[in-house]
């Protein structure tokens, strides 16, 4: 991997990367998220787990400024990002995959990761016709970055291809490309292996932990794939109702009784 995938610093080294403290969000009757906090480190891979309906959506929705709480407060690499719009929390650095795909399934593999690029774009065309040069020189270090994505998610063979004709597992890898387009302080992952089978669903596992090992960047993985979450992540966060039922190692939450309950309804 070249320093084209490199990252901006942090604020420091070891302030956690994300904290989400106290946070309630209702909808008309119902309290999707229950007074629930966390904090994500600057290396970490933290996942979230829940039965359906559990909250782990909304979460993520607080977190990318879909929904505003209605109390608790939200940090995002030092930064207060309660009330801030989607776009910016992107811009600031936080990118999200989907529970389904979201791409341009007409563009190819190349032209839907240079969109991911779109937030470091910073000529306009003013100074793009004044500084033509200079112009030339970001398009070019922005098409190198994107082909070390090419690179590092093992894409070469649809590089050219249109996105739509891709099988399923590799479109899932297309999106997760374009987030890292971004250059991602924190990485959201929305059920990355849903709908994937052994092999497709083996291939993320190992890029989800090569972009924590070789990237260095941080993770919070929303799934339900209980296995995967038990192998890959360095903390869990169960949820239920809303409500923060255990957080710890894999081991903490896998033996939580209140987690065993959650899934098995008995005790
Ligand atoms: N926009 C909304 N309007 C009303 N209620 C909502 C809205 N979004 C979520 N909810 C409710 O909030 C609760 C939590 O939903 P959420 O989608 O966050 O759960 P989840 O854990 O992500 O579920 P799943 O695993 O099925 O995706 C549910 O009761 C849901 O019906």
């Amino acid at each position: 991997m070249t320093a084209q995938l490199a990252t901006e610093p942090t604020t420091t080294p070891t302030a956690p990367i994300l904290t989400f403290t106290g946070v309630t969000l209702s909808f008309a009757g119902v309290t999707a998220v229950d007074d629930v906090s966390f904090e994500v480190g600057q290396r970490e891979l933290f996942a979230i787990i829940g039965p359906n309906g559990a909250g782990k959506t909304s979460i993520f929705n607080v977190l990318s400024g879909v929904y505003r709480p209605d109390r608790g407060s939200v940090t995002f690499n030092g930064t207060d990002i309660i009330g801030a719009k989607p776009h910016r929390i992107a811009g600031m650095g936080m990118a999200r995959t989907f529970q389904n795909i979201e791409l341009f399934s007409n563009l190819t593999v190349l032209d839907n990761l240079m969109l991911g690029r779109h937030n470091h774009i910073s000529y306009g065309a003013l100074s793009a016709f004044a500084w033509l040069g200079r112009a030339r020189k970001a398009e070019l270090a922005h098409r190198a970055a994107v082909e070390d994505i090419v690179d590092f998610l093992e894409l070469e063979q649809w590089r050219m291809l249109p996105v739509g004709l891709l099988p399923y597992g590799v479109q899932k890898r297309v999106e997760l490309g374009r987030a890292l387009a971004m250059r991602p302080k924190l990485l959201l992952l929305d059920e990355p292996v849903a709908g994937m089978n052994q092999e497709e669903t083996e291939d993320m596992a190992r890029f989800i932990l090569d972009i924590r090992d070789e990237l260095d960047i941080p993770m919070i993985m929303v799934e339900h794939d209980m296995g995967l979450v038990m192998d890959l992540a360095d903390r869990i966060m169960a949820v239920d109702f809303g409500k923060q039922i255990a957080t710890g190692t894999p081991a903490e939450v896998q033996n939580h009784p209140d987690v065993i309950h959650a899934y098995l309804g008995e005790d």
